[in-house]
């Protein structure tokens, strides 16, 4: 079901939250929604999914206006808010048997089997929610959304807070819904190696502001085209011998022991060519990625002076 968002704009107060963004969510698609913190991820979602109002503009859900759906605009989108609460002493049969109630899902057993099933919690369904790991707790999330097989799925940083093995599961778990129903995904993300990996298309906001949007390839391709040349020094001491070589060949940037630079094509091979093999411990080239539209899109959009670059990146807690 295809979503259309149509200059909306959302404050609290004095604060702008959703400063006019208008994009398309195509019908079946996943589509990533990436931003800064406070870029209005959420916002946008509680107006997608009808718990809020905009000030102004409009958003549809194959082709009906959210706003005037009302309450019946969850029997097209479900949400898994990035805070979701369960009662402790219930299962997760319970909890779900309790919501699907409420909703009023018909062949309710089937579909609580069919959605515990997808997310993985069948062994798990007949123990009490406070056993459960965060992880399971956010898989119990995602069935609950599931149960009424909603057209259109909103998913708020899904995955932020699990652990490695949470996030892979969580990964397998949406890959197998984009490929065994039509349903439309959209979800937010801090991650952009998550946005690549899982999404068709990405709108990237700032500040309330739309500042790119396209398919992952499209935005990749957008970038300058650089690939980065990653390298581990052999040795601490070694490190300023290869960070002076880097210098010469681009934009170095240092993280967790790793230097990265930032370069043309070709300079990447006479780079690679000029590091001391014996000083290098580990060595690897990058393609262009999201990750460097992602900085792109918000750099070419910086409009403030206060606003540097580092600074930016230093808000994005993005990592892939
Ligand atoms: N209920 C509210 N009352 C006041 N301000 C709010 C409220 N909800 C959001 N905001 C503000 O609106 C802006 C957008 O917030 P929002 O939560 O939508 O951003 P986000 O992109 O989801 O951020 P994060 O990645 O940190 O979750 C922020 O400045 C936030 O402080």
């Amino acid at each position: 079901m295809k979503i259309t968002i149509t200059d909306v704009h959302k404050r609290y107060g004095d604060v702008v939250a959703l400063d006019g963004p208008s994009f398309e969510i195509p019908s079946g698609s996943t589509f990533g929604v990436l931003g800064t913190n406070g870029a209005g991820k959420t916002t946008l979602f509680e107006l997608l999914v009808g718990h809020d109002r905009p000030d102004s503009g409009r958003i549809e859900v194959g082709g009906v206006d959210v706003e005037r759906a009302g309450h019946r605009v969850r029997e097209r989108v479900a949400f898994l808010p990035e805070h979701a609460g369960f009662p402790p002493a219930m299962t997760g049969r319970e909890v779900l048997s309790v919501h699907a109630r409420i909703r009023g899902i018909a062949a309710r057993e089937e579909r609580i089997d069919d959605a515990l099933e997808t997310v993985g919690l069948t062994d798990a369904a007949d123990r009490a929610v406070s056993g459960y790991s965060n992880g399971m707790g956010r898989r119990l999330g995602l069935a609950s959304a599931l149960l009424a097989e909603p057209p259109v799925l909103v998913l708020d940083e899904p995955t932020a807070g699990l652990d490695p093995r949470g996030v892979a599961t969580f990964h397998r778990i949406i890959e197998r819904i984009d490929r065994e129903t039509d349903a439309t995904v959209v979800l937010s993300s801090h991650v952009l190696g998550e946005v690549e990996r899982l999404c068709d298309s990405v709108a990237i906001l700032e500040d309330g502001e739309l500042r790119a949007v396209g398919s992952v390839d499209e935005l990749r391709t957008a970038g300058d085209g650089r690939v980065t040349v990653a390298v581990r020094p052999s040795a601490d001491r070694d490190r300023t011998r290869l960070l002076e070589t880097a210098q010469r060949y681009g934009d170095v940037t240092e993280t967790a022991g790793e230097i990265a630079v930032a370069c043309e094509r070709d300079a990447a091979l006479e780079l690679c060519a000029a590091f001391e093999s014996d000083l290098v411990d580990r060595f690897e080239v990058r393609e262009p990625g999201l990750e460097a539209a992602f900085h792109e899109a918000l750099e070419r959009e910086e409009s403030e002076p206060e606003n540097s670059p580092d600074e930016i990146a230093g808000a994005t807690e993005v990592s892939t």
